[in-house]
Parts: C-alpha cells; sequence; structure tokens
C-alpha cells in the first residue's frame, strides 16, 4: 500500500536564518488519525503548509497521493487544511459553507448541517460578527463535512470552549469510524487528544524526535516510583528521561522496549509503575536533553538513535 504522505531529508530554512524544519522524513499511511505534537514554534504549521502546497520546501522530497502538490488540482481537491484563526470574506455563514461545499468533492450536507446545530453556530450571522470561538467552530465543520481523504487541523479550536471541543472529538471519532480517512491532528491539548491518536509524530526545533504508534508508546515509557536505589537499578534497564527525588524515594520516568518481565521485575524490586501519559512523554522527550533527545521513529517499537 502506498503511503498518503511521503517525505524525505524535507528542510526548511527561512530568511533569517531560522531553519523551521531539519531533514525530516517520515510516511503517513491511509485511515490513520496523526497526532502531529510539538513546543511553540517546533516546526508543525511550517510542515503543513508544505504539505498542502503554501510553503515551500528548501530542500528535500515531498508526495501527496504519491505527487508533488503544487499546483496540483488531483492532490488538493483531496486534502482539507483547516489552520489556526483561519479567515473568511465578510459573508454570512452559510455562504462559507456553501463555497466549502464547492471546493469539496466529498462535502457532506446534511452532516455540516448537523454540526452547524451541534456547535450552535448560527448560519444567517456575518462572519465578522462571530465570536473567536464560533469562529474556530466553523472551521472544525468545514475541515469535517468536506471529508477529505487527507485532512489536516493545525490547532483548530482557539477559543473554544471544552463542551465545544468535546463536540469536535466525539464526531471526529463517529465520523471517521463510519468514513475512515488520514486526519492530522496538531494540538497543544495533548490529554484531550490521547485517546484519539493513533500515531504520534512530535517535532522538536524542527526534527523529528518521535514516530511511532500510540499504543506502542505507551508500553515503552513508563513511570517508576519507589527507593531509589530500585529506582536506580530499574532506569538502567532504558533511558531515563526525568526523576524527581524525595528523601529516600525517587520517581522516574524511563524508556525502553519493555516487556512484561521488566514489569514483574519492578515489583520484585518494589517499585510502582505507570505507563506514562502521552503529555508527560512528550513534555519528558521534549525536555529530556534540551530538546536533543534521541529519536524513536518506526511505527513498531524499534528505535532508531541519531
Ligand atoms: N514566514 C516566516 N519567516 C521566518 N520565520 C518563520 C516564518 N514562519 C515561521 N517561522 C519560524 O519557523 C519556526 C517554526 O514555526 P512554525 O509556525 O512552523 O511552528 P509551530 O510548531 O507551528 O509553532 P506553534 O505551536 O507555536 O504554532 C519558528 O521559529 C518560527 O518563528
Amino acid at each position: 500500500m502506498s503511503p498518503v504522505i511521503s517525505v524525505t531529508d524535507l528542510t526548511k530554512r527561512y530568511r533569517g536564518g531560522v531553519t523551521a524544519l531539519d531533514r525530516v522524513s517520515f510516511s503517513l499511511t491511509e485511515n490513520r488519525i496523526y497526532g502531529l505534537l510539538g513546543r511553540n514554534g517546533a516546526g508543525k504549521t511550517t510542515l503543513m503548509q508544505i504539505l498542502t502546497a503554501q510553503n515551500f520546501a528548501t530542500s528535500g522530497e515531498v508526495r501527496v497521493f504519491g505527487e508533488h502538490p503544487y499546483e496540483n488540482e488531483r492532490v488538493l481537491a483531496r486534502t482539507s487544511f483547516i489552520k489556526e484563526s483561519q479567515t473568511y470574506p465578510p459573508v454570512r455563514v452559510h455562504h462559507v459553507l456553501r463555497a466549502a461545499s464547492l471546493i469539496h468533492p466529498g462535502w457532506d450536507e446534511e452532516f455540516a448541517q448537523q454540526l452547524v446545530d451541534d456547535f450552535r453556530l448560527p448560519s444567517r450571522r456575518n462572519v465578522r460578527k462571530l465570536s473567536r470561538g464560533m469562529l474556530s467552530a466553523l472551521g472544525i465543520i468545514i475541515g469535517l463535512a468536506s471529508r477529505a481523504p487527507l485532512t489536516f487541523f493545525d490547532e483548530p479550536y482557539l477559543g473554544l470552549d471544552a463542551v465545544a471541543r468535546q463536540i469536535f472529538y466525539d464526531r471526529l471519532l463517529a465520523d471517521y469510524t463510519e468514513h475512515p480517512r488520514t486526519i492530522v491532528l496538531s494540538t497543544h491539548l495533548i490529554d484531550e487528544v490521547s485517546e484519539l491518536i493513533e500515531h504520534v509524530l512530535l517535532i522538536d526545533a524542527g526534527r523529528l524526535l518521535l514516530d511511532a504508534d500510540a499504543e506502542t508508546l505507551r508500553g515503552q515509557v513508563l513511570t517508576v516510583s519507589g527507593p531509589v536505589a530500585s529506582v536506580d537499578e530499574f532506569a538502567r534497564t532504558g533511558t531515563e528521561l526525568h526523576r524527581v527525588r524525595l528523601g529516600g524515594t525517587a520517581r522516574a520516568t524511563v524508556r525502553g522496549d519493555f516487556g512484561p518481565a521488566d514489569h514483574d521485575r519492578a515489583r520484585t524490586l518494589g517499585l510502582a509503575l505507570e505507563a506514562s501519559s502521552l503529555q508527560d512523554t512528550v513534555v519528558r522527550l521534549t525536555t529530556a536533553t534540551n530538546g536533543a533527545a534521541p529519536a524513536i521513529t518506526g511505527a513498531t517499537s524499534k528505535e532508531a538513535h541519531r
């Protein structure tokens, strides 16, 4: 099966010397939900802009549906990109939705109307008069109802309240289950989307730090706590990412190819053990060695140290 996206050695340098992307390589398979994660300025938006032909690479190869995306109607018609702070012409909401329906061949009008109701969007109001959260809801409705085979959401929920964000997650998951497609979701609200994400891409300072199946990753990063000597011993079986010490006890986040035998050993050592949350893993990996933590790449638990 050919990948939906294939990126090889992608580098983007902006004028002024910022390297936003530094030899990034990965591929995305169809019908998965990808989480594109990373700190502010990591390079996420730049990457999505290049993949949707809204920005140019300095070097490297990008293929979307096997083709170059630039000025490529075949590719762009199958792609939807919902940006943070998306702007619209000053027309009524239903006119914006009508325009979106004409651009996207997979548009589902009934679904769009249902989402308008769900988000309580005033469809006869001019978009200039929408609140910040309502504008975000409009982008989300377009992103979902377009049912594009490849959909990017770049921090789509600026100003959106917790209830509306939950509606977004619920509708996204339900619709994705019925109409599988490739979704790339960039967000800082990692805890909120951790159940949604099937595969994680973590970018830090322009470099791909993590390319891993979310379920596999859950077993690879563990937090152990107990007597310092036991924590020391357990930590030697992997890479220690973080440690907090409290008197004679310690709590450490350790990354490794752990299996049932390691869990048993932790118990024998008198340690409490839990899987690290995705948010914790991302925080620890991007701070472990001042952003220079070893990369974990590949859909399996194989690690590639660079
Ligand atoms: N047009 C530009 N000219 C110069 N530098 C830019 C430009 N656009 C982005 N950058 C820089 O490139 C780097 C990556 O920016 P980018 O917007 O891709 O990050 P991001 O991961 O999306 O960040 P955030 O999570 O804050 O939205 C940053 O250092 C940013 O300042």
